[in-house]
Order: C-alpha cells, then sequence, then structure tokens
C-alpha cells in the first residue's frame, strides 16, 4: 500500500466505533442475504428431492432473513456514510489548515482552481472508499472465507471451479494495477486542470471581454475537456474490459459448478437435496470477490485522490510557529538588519543586506523603482516567509519568536480582496468585534457598514475599495501598520485626507508605507530608497532630495528628467 493509501486508512482510525458499526451492519446483511439464498436453495432440493417440507418454518425463517437484509442495508447506508463524513470533515479541516499553513506565500506553486479540486473534488472521490469500501471489502473477505469453508465440509470437489475463477476474478485489477494507476493520475489531473483553467476563465471573464479573447479562451477550454474525454475513454475502457472478463470468469464459473454439481449428485457425492445449496454456496463466493474486483478497479483513481490529497496536507510550512514565544514591547519598532532573502534556493537574491528601523510614532517610506524588493520587506514583515540571513525585530524580540503576527502587524495589502456580504463584515475581518463604523470613519468612508458588498468588492467604487481595506487593517488596531500605497487610488482630494487620517493613526504606531508618490513621501518622517535590493540610501525627505541630482530625487523625477 502506497503512503497516502496509509495515511487515508490511518484517517479512519480515529473514528473506531463508526467503522466498527459499518462493518457490523455490512456483516449482518451479507450474511443474512448469503442464508435466505442458502435457505432458498435447500427448501427447493429438498422439494426437488421428493422430501416432506415443513413449509411454515421454512417460510418463517426465510421472511425473518429477508427483514434482516432489508435493515441491515439501510443501517448500514446510514452508518457507512456517518463515517465517510466523518472522516472527510476531519480530511477538510486538515486541508484548510494546510493552506493556511501555506499561504499566502507559496500554495505549492498551485493555482486556485486546482486547489478548489483538491478541496472538493478529490475528497469527494475518497467519499467513495469511505462509504463504500473499506468495511466492504473485509467483509467480503470474511463471507468469502465462510462460504468456501461451508462448501468444502459439503464436498471439496465443489470448490474446483469456483475457487480459482474468485481467484482470477481478484487477480484481474491487480494484473492491470499499473494502468490503473497512471490512468488515475491522469484522469486527477486532467480535472484539476480543467477546474483551474475554469476558474480562472471565470474570475477573468471582465478581462476577456474586454480584449475580445473569449473565443480563442472557449477553444483553448474545449481542448482541455478533450484532454480529459480522451483520458477518461481510456479508464472506461480498460474498467469495461475488466468488467467484461469479471462477467465471462463468473459465467464460466456458473456453469462449471452446475455441472460439478450434477456430476457428483450423479456419481452419489453429493445428496439431491444438497444440489441447489452446494449451488448457491460454490457461486456464493463469486459475489464477494466481485465487489473486491470493483473497488480495485477504482484503485488508480482512488490513489491519485488521495495522493494529491496528502500532497497537500503534508506539505511542510513556510514558517513555524515559535516553541517559546516572546512578548515584545507594547510600543515596539520594527528592525531590519542585514536581511537577506530569496525566493527560490537557487533562485536569485532578492534581498542583499537590507537595514532600517521604524520607530514607534514613525511613518517610514519604502521607495524604489519597480523589482527593488519592497513587497519581499512587506511579506517578512507579515512572515510569510523567514530571512535567510540577518534578523527582523519587532519591539526587541525576533520575528521568529513573535506569536500570533497579523495581531501586531497589520496590512493594506497591494491587492486587496473583499468578501461577499456587507462593508461591515469585510470591516471586522480581523477583529470581529471591532466598531466598523468608527473603523471606516477612521478610513473617511461615509458608507453605511450594512451595504452590500459583491464577490471580491465588485459593488463599490476603486476608491471605496481601497478605503474598506484601510478601515478593515486600522480596525485590527494593530502596533504596527503596513501600507502599500498602491491601493490607495484615490484622487487628490481624498488623498489628503486620507493622509490626515494616516497621519492620526501613524502617532500610536509605527507605519511601513510602500510609496509612489512625492506627496506621501515628502510626509514621512524618514525615507528608505530600495535599489535592486539594497537600501541605495537613506534619511528624511529633506535630507535625500538636498542634491537635484540624488537617488530619490530621481526615482521621484524631481530632477526634471522624465522619471
Ligand atoms: N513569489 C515570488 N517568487 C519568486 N520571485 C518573486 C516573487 N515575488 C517577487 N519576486 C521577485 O522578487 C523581486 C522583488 O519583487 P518585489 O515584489 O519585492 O518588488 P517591488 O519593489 O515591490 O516591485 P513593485 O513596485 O513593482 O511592486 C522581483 O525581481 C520579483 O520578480
Amino acid at each position: 500500500m502506497s503512503a497516502p493509501m496509509r495515511w487515508l486508512a490511518g484517517a479512519v482510525a480515529g473514528h473506531r466505533r463508526a467503522f466498527a458499526a459499518t462493518l457490523a451492519a455490512n456483516l449482518i446483511g451479507q450474511v443474512a442475504a448469503l442464508s435466505a439464498a442458502a435457505t432458498a436453495a435447500l427448501l427447493l432440493g429438498r422439494v426437488i428431492a421428493g422430501e416432506q417440507v415443513p413449509g411454515g418454518p421454512f417460510a418463517a425463517v426465510l421472511g425473518a432473513l429477508v427483514v434482516v437484509v432489508t435493515l441491515a442495508t439501510w443501517w448500514e447506508t446510514y452508518v457507512a456514510h456517518d463515517l465517510a463524513y466523518l472522516v472527510l470533515a476531519g480530511l477538510r479541516g486538515r486541508i484548510y489548515d494546510a493552506i493556511a499553513r501555506i499561504a499566502p506565500a507559496r500554495l505549492l506553486g498551485r493555482r486556485s482552481g486546482d486547489l478548489s479540486a483538491t478541496v472538493l473534488s478529490d475528497v469527494e472521490t475518497l467519499e467513495w472508499l469511505f462509504a463504500h469500501t473499506l468495511a466492504q471489502v473485509l467483509t467480503a473477505a470474511a463471507v468469502l472465507g465462510a462460504g468456501t469453508v461451508v462448501a468444502a465440509v459439503l464436498n471439496p470437489w465443489l470448490l474446483v471451479v469456483s475457487l480459482p475463477v474468485a481467484l482470477a476474478v481478484l487477480m484481474l485489477p491487480l494484473w492491470l494495477r499499473g494502468l490503473s494507476r497512471r490512468q488515475g493520475d491522469e484522469l486527477r489531473a486532467a480535472s484539476a486542470r480543467l477546474t483551474a483553467d475554469v476558474v480562472d476563465t471565470v474570475q477573468g471573464m471582465r478581462e476577456l471581454t474586454a480584449f475580445r479573447a473569449l473565443g480563442r479562451r472557449r477553444r483553448a477550454l474545449a481542448a482541455r475537456t478533450r484532454d480529459l474525454a480522451r483520458v477518461q475513454a481510456g479508464s472506461a475502457a480498460r474498467g469495461g474490459l475488466e468488467a467484461a472478463l469479471t462477467d465471462l470468469l463468473v459465467a464460466v464459473a456458473a456453469v462449471g459448478t452446475l455441472l460439478v454439481v450434477a456430476l457428483l449428485v450423479r456419481s452419489g457425492g453429493l445428496s439431491v437435496a444438497h444440489g441447489p445449496l452446494a449451488m448457491v454456496l460454490a457461486a456464493g463466493s463469486l459475489g464477494p470477490a466481485t465487489q473486491v474486483a470493483l473497488l480495485l478497479r477504482e484503485y488508480g483513481t482512488l490513489r491519485a485522490a488521495a495522493h494529491r490529497v496528502h500532497t497537500l496536507v503534508t506539505a511542510p510550512p513556510n514558517v513555524r510557529e515559535p516553541a517559546d514565544p516572546a512578548s515584545p514591547s507594547d510600543a515596539p519598532a520594527v528592525v531590519f538588519d542585514d536581511v537577506r532573502f530569496r525566493y527560490v534556493p537557487d533562485g536569485p537574491e532578492v534581498l542583499r543586506g537590507v537595514s532600517f528601523t521604524v520607530r514607534h510614532g514613525q511613518t517610514v517610506a519604502l521607495v524604489g523603482a519597480s523589482g527593488a524588493g519592497k513587497s519581499t520587506c512587506v511579506s517578512l514583515l507579515l512572515r510569510h516567509w523567514d530571512p535567510d540571513r540577518g534578523r527582523i525585530l519587532l519591539g526587541g524580540v525576533p520575528l521568529d519568536r513573535v506569536a500570533d503576527v497579523p495581531a501586531r502587524v497589520t496590512v493594506v495589502p497591494q491587492d486587496v480582496h473583499l468578501f461577499a456580504g456587507s462593508v461591515e463584515d469585510n470591516v471586522r475581518l480581523g477583529a470581529p468585534h471591532a466598531d466598523a463604523a468608527a473603523a471606516l470613519a477612521a478610513a473617511r468612508l461615509a458608507i453605511d457598514p450594512g451595504t452590500p458588498v459583491g464577490e471580491r468588492g465588485v459593488t463599490l467604487s476603486g476608491g471605496q475599495r481601497a478605503r474598506v481595506a484601510i478601515a478593515r487593517a486600522l480596525a485590527v488596531d494593530a502596533p504596527v501598520l503596513v501600507l502599500d500605497e498602491a491601493v490607495a487610488n484615490l484622487d487628490p482630494d481624498n488623498e489628503a485626507r486620507l493622509a490626515e487620517t494616516l497621519a492620526a493613526a501613524a502617532s500610536d504606531r509605527a507605519t511601513l508605507i510602500v510609496a509612489h508618490r512625492l506627496s506621501t513621501v515628502r510626509r514621512a518622517d524618514h525615507v528608505v530608497v530600495l535599489d535592486a535590493g539594497r537600501v541605495a540610501e537613506q534619511g528624511t525627505f529633506a535630507e535625500l532630495t538636498a542634491d537635484p541630482g540624488g537617488r530619490l530625487s530621481r526615482l521621484l523625477g524631481l530632477d526634471g528628467q522624465p522619471s
């Protein structure tokens, strides 16, 4: 069994009672069904043999067994799904935990649709494993064993056809296991690619329409669908071949067993009265074997789904929670001390020894050309990653020893995401009990907190979205505020008012602004100019712009040259 399948079997271990109930219900149902068939066969045999049959007791036993089969089937359906949903709820919880652990920095390079496929359809696929497979296979093995023993006691020759055929039925999917595994991997991958593309298309519908790219996109999606259909057809062909061969083997076993029974009755090895019973017992072993074969036929798909879920759930965290957290001071300063960082081990160094300080009550502007490393500094301060070398201190404590960084460092990111709901829901994202109206007022947004917000904030204007994001950050009331100015696409009037808001908010915080506008840089207490991952210069605005040919002057276009 592969590691993901072992891991999944382990997921059931936490639900022993539900598993035991599923097993019991299945076993009772299977044994009762086989007993009903055996009783009916015994009745038939005795009638054929011309024996006197006590009709009443036979009818009573048969009736009781039918009721037991019905009740056991009903109970099994209930407990099997109960077990499946318990296990799946646990798995979904672990998937969300995994996403939270590795997000937002690096969702394993996965696309959001691909991730949705794992969260939704891979987990759904596993439902089949838990509800209709594990307990059923164990029961089938038990019934197969018991039926074989009883048939052997009646006459060992009865098994001469049915036992080898039952083994062949089981071997068939094992022989084709390699192909099934390959097809399962391809099927899950093709299905996830299609889901990812569909999600991407729906999210980008506005751009696709505006750039008249919808037709091309539709053709690309059709090609993806064809890919999936091709893989599905291959898988269905293999499944069909297995099903046909299984049916053929079962038919051969039925005819062969009939012949064996006839020969045994004729030679006196078996009484006429036991003939039909012998048929039922010998053929009865084929039912469970076929059931197990059906599971093994789906092995590839189940294994691939298990593998994808397992990969996500066992992905190592980007950063580890501190084992011995320390408390930073209440009025913390942020210190970057010779910070070096690269996103991928053999990739370029994006930060190459960055040092600067943001003191409490101070606003520091981080300035630099595109790609200089400003957003990377922000990501490190939010502890999406840890630096490779150097340190980041918060209130004198290394950031990797600070518990609950989001409660201390809050952000208005470059790409704000608003959720469908109300403005109030969005403002209270990080502080569920915050006064949303006060936070909105602080962000200078005169809007009813109950105003509905469409998915990704589509019902608000760009400026409103920006200020809801600012209100959301202010509501957390964290001592460090990080703001990417790219978000604040406001008109000059609103921009000035926002600056006042931030100035008020900044007085009892440490504020780091990724600044693009001259007005913001001018208002900052301290300016850090980044260039290709290094601090090119830092100081007050006046100091850094004293020389019109200086780096900051050139960046802000104060040197008279087009920047
Ligand atoms: N997730 C990532 N994986 C790999 N490289 C990245 C990643 N994010 C950014 N980079 C690279 O790191 C460098 C610095 O990027 P960063 O986003 O920090 O720049 P920036 O100064 O914020 O730029 P801008 O003003 O354009 O947003 C760039 O070369 C960029 O391509």
